[in-house]
């Protein structure tokens, strides 16, 4: 029951309009509101609180508290306002790559008032550089909308999803957080290999799943067709599929009223212990660990003293909040809603995607189902350029990992490279994604070697030897085809260290460890290789391969001559013959002393070559 006079307004009024001289925005302050006794708010942007805690305490002039998350935090927007758990709908967008997803996510942004005109840009919860550079959705995102419908509220979290299947393993994790999903089609293309695969992820999900036809204004567009396709191969019934266009803004108003019809709200499990599941988070320098989670039981409060059930972990919940799509604090949150929460987490091992979140001291009996683990399908190795960044390639990794789940990585040194990685990715454009994040996000210099997984195939023609398989079976089955492996163990082989000597010293960087019938090939082909690498010195190189102290393989590079009889202008020969020796005595001094600069390419020859030959 609200308080009579001012506060009847907005009890008739769920969305008020900004008050005429509000104080700006009061984000995630928990500290208590005062109310005069004759009930009437002491700040004009008081009006706004939608529900009061204790209305009593109004009455009595007594301090109120007032929670954030009832406060509009931004006098244009009232996402923060809080709605019974009937009224929240937690959804995700999947289709395939290209399908409009991430048109259709600012479209929704835009027509629910979350994100303004002017700070419109496209594919807006793309926000990573490499994303808008690519055009293609890296991480899953999550953005809290709000939307009136019958002069109802309604809460909607959206969380928009990769459609590249390298990064299904994001696909999966935000389906877990979401009781619906908005299944995005292209009319002209129909069903590709990522809509089913992420149809089939939200079937055992459990989810509602509401069609969605889009680019209906393209020339080529067959909603009806698609349509039947979709019945056909999915088995998903059609008949109240959405035609869409996200691009011209045609539909989005059927697809809001259609989630908030068909997709069930959260339980209400407000009372229960708290269980939160941790679908992502990321490392902030300032903050440390954010976590993103959706809470499935229980509430939250900023101050909680949090427990992370799988890491066995405990933490002060300094701030929570909502993503809106930013980060905004708010003072509680409740089962069914999605949120973040920085609590000083300094060890990236402490808080994992899958775990679970509870309180410290009202423990949850049992953790929630985790994530299943993702199973990396290309294999490479990750050098720092500079041997001394190893540590920082150790820490980047770790907080990359946080942020993106599939990845993989071991320690591992290679007599070429020095110390570096082995690391796993779900395929080439994972690699290279993550290599592009680590030099950027972390200032590193990496040189990542070829994937090197390399399989054995005995085709029925008699064939062997494939190299860069798991791409290969994805092209060429159109993304259809799936793998699944297990380690078989390691094998007993007879190998041999391949010194490689420059003028006369090992080079210890570039041996390596090859198997001794292919010694003699490997040996040639990198003495050969590195000739050409190599600059021509002052002085005779010769590069040479060994297994111990038996060269099995040499070149020379010849020196590069300086004329040093250009000035002698005649004279007799004893005068030339002499200068000649002067130079041949300088280069034997400089060949003693000299030392060889080696290209880095050199040292990638050194993998590629073996790759090649062996
Ligand atoms: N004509 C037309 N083009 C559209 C429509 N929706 C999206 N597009 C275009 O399709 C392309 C892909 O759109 P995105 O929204 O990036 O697709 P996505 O599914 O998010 O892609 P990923 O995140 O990489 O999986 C872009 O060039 C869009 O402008 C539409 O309704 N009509």
């Amino acid at each position: 029951m609200l308080m009579a006079g001012n506060f009847c307004r907005l009890a008739n009024f769920p969305w008020p309009q900004p008050a005429a001289n509000h104080r700006g925005a009061r984000r995630g302050s928990c500290s208590p509101w005062r109310f005069p006794s004759d009930g009437r708010p002491s700040e004009p942007w008081a009006f706004r609180c939608l529900r009061i805690a204790r209305p009593s305490a109004i009455s009595q002039g007594r301090s109120v508290s007032c929670r954030a998350s009832e406060i509009t935090a931004d006098p244009g927007q009232d996402r923060l306002m809080k709605v019974p758990i009937a009224n929240i709908r937690n959804f995700c967008i999947i289709a395939h790559i290209d399908h409009g997803k991430s048109t259709l996510a600012d479209k929704l942004l835009q027509l629910t008032g979350t994100i303004q005109k002017r700070e419109m840009k496209e594919q807006f919860l793309d926000n990573m550089d490499l994303e808008r550079e690519r055009g293609i959705t890296i991480k899953l995102q999550a953005a809290r909308m709000r939307y009136v419908l019958e002069s109802e509220p309604y809460c909607l979290n959206l969380i928009d999803t990769p459609g590249h299947v390298d990064f299904s393993y994001e696909v999966s994790r935000s389906l877990a957080a979401c009781e619906g999903a908005l299944l995005v089609v292209d009319a002209s293309q129909g069903v590709e290999a990522q809509t089913l695969a992420n149809v089939y992820l939200a079937l055992e999900n459990n989810l509602e799943i509401i069609p969605v036809l889009n680019k209906i204004d393209l020339p080529g567009a067959e909603p009806d067709r698609v349509s039947r396709d979709i019945e056909e191969i999915i088995g998903l019934d059609c008949s109240d599929a959405i035609h869409c266009s996200a691009k011209e803004g045609i539909g989005i108003t059927d697809i809001l009223n259609a989630i908030i019809t068909r997709i069930p709200p959260p339980k209400d499990t407000a009372g229960s212990p708290l269980r939160a599941l941790i679908f992502d988070s990321y490392y902030d320098p300032y903050k440390g660990v954010i976590v993103y989670f959706r809470i499935v039981d229980g509430t939250i409060k900023k101050g909680d003293r949090i427990y992370f059930m799988a890491s066995g972990k405990d933490y002060v919940a300094d701030e929570i909040g909502v993503l809106s799509p930013n980060q905004l604090p708010v003072n509680e949150l409740y089962s069914g809603e999605v949120g973040y929460i920085s609590a000083s987490i300094r060890s990236v091992a402490d808080a994992r995607v899958g775990d679970t979140i509870t309180h410290f001291r009202r423990r949850a009996e049992s953790s929630l189902p985790g994530y299943e683990e993702a199973r990396s399908m290309v294999f490479c190795g990750l050098f720092p350029v500079d041997a001394d960044q190893f540590p920082e390639l150790r820490d980047a990794l770790e907080k990359l990992q946080l942020n993106d789940a599939a990845l993989k990585f071991e320690p591992e040194s290679s007599s070429a490279m020095g110390f570096g990685f082995r690391c796993g990715f779900l395929g080439l454009l994972h690699m290279e994604i993550v290599q592009e994040r680590l030099e950027r996000e972390y200032n590193l210099t990496l040189i990542t070697t070829a994937p090197s997984v390399v399989y054995r195939v005995n085709c029925i023609n008699g064939d062997t030897m494939v190299g860069d398989f798991f791409d290969q079976l994805k092209s060429r089955s159109k993304g259809y085809a799936s793998m699944e492996y297990t380690f078989v163990g390691y094998r007993e082989s007879e190998l041999v260290k391949l010194d490689i000597h420059i003028n006369g010293e090992p080079v210890e960087p570039l041996a390596t460890i090859v198997h001794k019938d292919k010694a003699y090939a490997v040996g040639r082909a990198l003495t050969q290789k590195l000739k050409e690498l190599i600059p021509r010195q002052m002085f005779k190189l010769p590069i040479q391969a060994c297994i111990g102290s038996k060269v099995i393989a040499s070149e020379s590079l010849s020196a590069i001559r300086k004329d040093v009889l250009s000035k002698c202008y005649g004279g007799d020969i004893t005068r030339k013959k002499k200068l000649l020796k002067k130079q041949a005595e300088g280069k034997k001094r400089m060949k003693a002393i000299g030392k060889v600069e080696v290209p880095q390419e050199a040292f990638m020859a050194v993998l590629r070559l073996e790759k090649e030959v062996i």
